[in-house]
């Protein structure tokens, strides 16, 4: 199949760096609104790359539950492969694909694990079928078919009445604590406006500069 006719121009708008915010979670969270606003399905829905310690790239979706300015959190299986990447090597990538409004953000940090107080308080908002959700899966793991799956999630149906589900061990959130965040908006003729946050450990403030497209 050949897609090279597929082709658009960016209009809808662009960036400056006297039009952008000087602190990067507050750009973040003016574009995010736009996102919802635009009707963006699952304006939250972010890539998340992570390496091994080979050196072997690998990624997936995650939905993105909150974020201030100490980062970005999202919930997963604490064994699931990702989580042994990060293990290996916590250095991680993010990505927020809010094409419809010809945008991205990508995101370069550090990522850690939040406290369990911080996870339980999430756990407790999430509907049962979710907590039980979290206690079936072994994440990234090999199952022998779905029907696994359905007797497990019965087997703890019996178990656990609403509101008596406990966090299980293996599962929690994570913060992905941004050292770069760049925002990219489509530009005419592929003349596209990049704006990159730093901020090194010690420092205090945001840097800005533009990128070539
Ligand atoms: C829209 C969408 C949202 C998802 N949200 C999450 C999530 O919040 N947490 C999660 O662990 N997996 C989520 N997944 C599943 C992951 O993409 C992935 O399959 C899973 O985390 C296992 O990844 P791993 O084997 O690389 O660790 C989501 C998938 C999609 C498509």
């Amino acid at each position: 199949m050949d897609l090279s006719d597929y082709r658009q121009e960016y209009l809808k708008d662009a960036l400056t760096r006297s039009s952008v915010e000087p602190c990067p979670f507050q750009q973040f969270t003016k574009w995010f609104q736009q996102a919802v606003d635009a009707d963006y399905p699952e304006p939250n829905a972010m890539s998340i790359a992570t390496a091994s310690s080979a050196a072997a790239p690998s990624l997936r979706t995650v939905l993105l539950k909150y974020f201030d300015t100490q980062g970005f959190v999202f919930f997963t299986n604490y064994q699931s492969r990702k989580a042994k990447e990060i293990a290996e090597n916590p250095q991680v990538s993010l990505l927020f694909p809010w094409i419809n409004l010809e945008r991205q953000v990508v995101v370069l940090g550090r990522i850690e694990k939040i406290s369990k107080e911080e996870s339980l308080k999430y756990f407790q908002s999430r509907p049962h079928d979710s907590q039980l959700g979290a206690w079936v899966s072994y994440q990234s793991s090999v199952i022998p078919d779905r029907e696994w799956l359905a007797t497990k999630l019965d087997e703890l149906n019996k178990q656990y009445a609403p509101g008596e589900v406990p966090l299980p061990e293996f599962w929690g959130g994570y913060r992905v604590i941004p050292h770069h965040i760049e925002f990219w908006q489509g530009g005419p003729a592929r003349l596209h406006d990049r704006i990159l946050y730093s901020k090194s450990d010690d420092a205090s403030e945001w840097s800005l500069d533009r990128l070539s497209p």
